[in-house]
């Protein structure tokens, strides 16, 4: 059996006085695609902070290849809810930043990113500032940001959750097609049901606050997803189900006050 990429062990977690994670386990193989889909508040970007080590656990364990994750272990990289591009510099220097905090040199990280803006659906917009670019431009820049660090695991925050309807499905579409070509490793962050079944291979679904991994779905559906009329209907049934035990009444209770 192929041993997991990542694995949290029973990671409990607290701000305060604020229970966030508790007992939370899952795991993700190489090159898989995975969601953590949960209620508002339940503590999924928590456990983002707590990869990035922003916060630490108050106990489990984090294990990556195989070993416990040491603080100067940096196998993740992170690309915010929002894009996070810096106004004032023009989109060729916003997607060099992680290279460049890295230590490499603005002409060195630009050599890297240039060759994939096409790719990107960003080619001719490298001089131009991140105001005059649409929504979807914006987020395939900060995620052309974060993967030219060429880190093992992709945290994607939500990265469509502020786009118009028709813009995010073409993200979608997009996304699956490109992580069908790269294969990285990717976690993805989302409050959309049909988004997280569409381009998941597995889910963790999270129980509200104290979060705990409740169900782990698998979604064995062909690929690509997008263009195929019966695995759109295959994922109906999917994210019905998964409706189902989002809103069942065991998972409307919140313990303790919300902050
Ligand atoms: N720095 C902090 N100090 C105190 N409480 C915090 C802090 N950061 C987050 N929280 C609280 O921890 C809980 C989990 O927050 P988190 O942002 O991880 O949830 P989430 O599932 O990502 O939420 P959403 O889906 O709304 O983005 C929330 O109740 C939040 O208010």
């Amino acid at each position: 059996m192929t041993q997991a990429l990542l694995s949290l062990d029973r990671i409990s977690l607290s701000y305060g006085d604020i229970d966030v994670l508790r007992d939370v386990s899952l795991d993700v193989m190489p090159g898989e695609f995975v969601s953590i889909l949960g209620p508002s508040g339940a503590g999924k970007s928590t456990i983002f902070k707590l990869l990035t080590g922003a916060v630490a656990a108050r106990s489990g364990e984090i294990r990556f290849a195989g070993r416990p994750l040491a603080s100067d272990d940096k196998p993740f990289a992170f690309m915010p809810q929002r894009d996070a591009l810096m106004p004032w510099r023009r989109i060729i220097d916003n997607t060099t930043l992680g290279l460049e905090v890295q230590g490499m040199s603005r002409k060195q990280a630009r050599k890297q990113v240039e060759p994939l803006f096409e790719e990107f659906g960003l080619g001719g917009f490298e001089q131009h500032y991140p105001h005059a670019l649409s929504g979807g431009m914006r987020q395939r820049a900060a995620l052309l940001r974060t993967v030219v660090q060429d880190r093992p695991v992709l945290l994607l925050d939500e990265p469509f959750g502020a786009l118009d309807a028709l813009t995010r499905n073409q993200m979608q579409i997009w996304l699956e097609a490109m992580w069908l070509k790269h294969r990285w490793t990717i976690i993805l962050i989302t409050h959309d049901v049909r988004e997280a079944v569409m381009l998941s291979d597995r889910i963790h679904l999270l129980s509200p606050r104290p979060a705990r991994v409740e169900q782990t779905i698998a979604v064995p559906l062909l690929r690509p997803r997008f263009s195929h009329p019966t695995v759109r209907t295959e994922a109906a049934v999917i994210e019905t189900s998964i409706l189902g035990s989002l809103l069942s009444p065991d998972n409307q209770e919140q313990e303790g006050p919300t902050p």
